[in-house]
């Protein structure tokens, strides 16, 4: 996938992790959601966040992209602190795409108009390119027929699929999946975890939170286990889920496992 670069900005490494979070502490009123949080997310890998409810994997990713800020410690997108505000702020959001559970496209635009104003209003692309690459996208998430509707006239999953469409259209680094089968019906699941593996095995960085164990055996190069907003256990999806080391590990495997 072409990269849009990054100019006027200066060189970004290349090297290291593409996300780094250094003790990272995060508090809502007095409930502590993220406790000294140290995680790697390599250029590439795809990271899988399970654990049970309330847990703080949603706050994780949201950090990612500072829709939440954090109390302490530190994290760094691409060798640089997250940019606090701004066209700094603007140009990490289009960087680490965002898909979420509950879709989040605009109602009122058709699923073009969703798909290009990320490229129009914040990268400057030209309105007849943007089209020409959403048309590309839509039919590369099998949606190309439906450039011209509403969300409101597409299935659960066709929206899913406009989002994925939509942060893809930015030509991101990275995309942050926060439950995005979790709102489907269950006919319409595989058809965005189709589309998200075929991401993954392309090369994308993604770190995907849900409950869906066949996506993070069949992609994930790593499984982070939250709980009570730490980090539990990591390892790779089959020594996780065939030796998990921990008993509150062991213990949600068990319940999920059995649904
Ligand atoms: N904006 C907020 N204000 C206050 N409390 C919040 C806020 N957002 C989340 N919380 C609380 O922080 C805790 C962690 O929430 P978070 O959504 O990150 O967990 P989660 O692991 O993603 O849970 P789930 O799987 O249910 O989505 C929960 O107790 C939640 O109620």
């Amino acid at each position: 996938m072409a990269e849009t670069g990054n100019p006027g900005n200066g060189a970004t490494s290349e090297a290291g992790p593409l996300v780094v979070l250094e003790g990272v502490q995060k508090h809502f009123g007095s409930l502590h959601v993220l406790r000294d949080i140290n995680l790697n997310i390599d250029r590439g890998e795809v990271v899988v966040v399970i654990g049970p409810s309330g847990g703080g994997k949603s706050t994780l990713c949201r950090a990612i992209n500072r829709l939440e800020t954090i109390d302490e410690g530190r994290i760094l997108f691409d060798g640089r602190p997250l940019p606090e505000e701004g066209r700094a702020l603007a140009r990490l959001r289009s960087d680490v795409g965002m898909v979420f559970q509950s879709f989040n496209l605009f109602a009122h635009k058709t699923i073009m108009e969703n798909v290009t104003l990320g490229p129009i209003k914040v990268r400057g692309v030209a309105r007849e390119d943007a089209e020409k690459r959403a048309l590309e996208l839509l039919d590369r998430v099998g949606i190309a027929s439906q450039a011209q509707k509403y969300p409101a006239q597409l299935s659960g999953g066709q929206q899913q699929r406009a989002a994925i469409a939509r942060a893809l259209a930015m030509n991101p680094k990275m995309i942050l999946f926060d439950e995005p089968t979790s709102a489907l019906d269950p006919e319409m699941v595989q058809e965005v975890l189709d589309v998200m593996i075929e991401l993954a095995q392309e090369g994308m960085t993604m770190m995907v939170v849900t409950h869906e164990m066949g996506f993070a055996r069949r992609a994930a190069n790593r499984v982070v286990f939250m709980a009570d907003g730490q980090i539990v256990e990591e390892n790779t999806p089959d020594e996780f889920f065939t030796n998990a080391r921990t008993d509150r590990a062991k213990d949600f495997l068990s319940k999920i496992l059995t649904h």
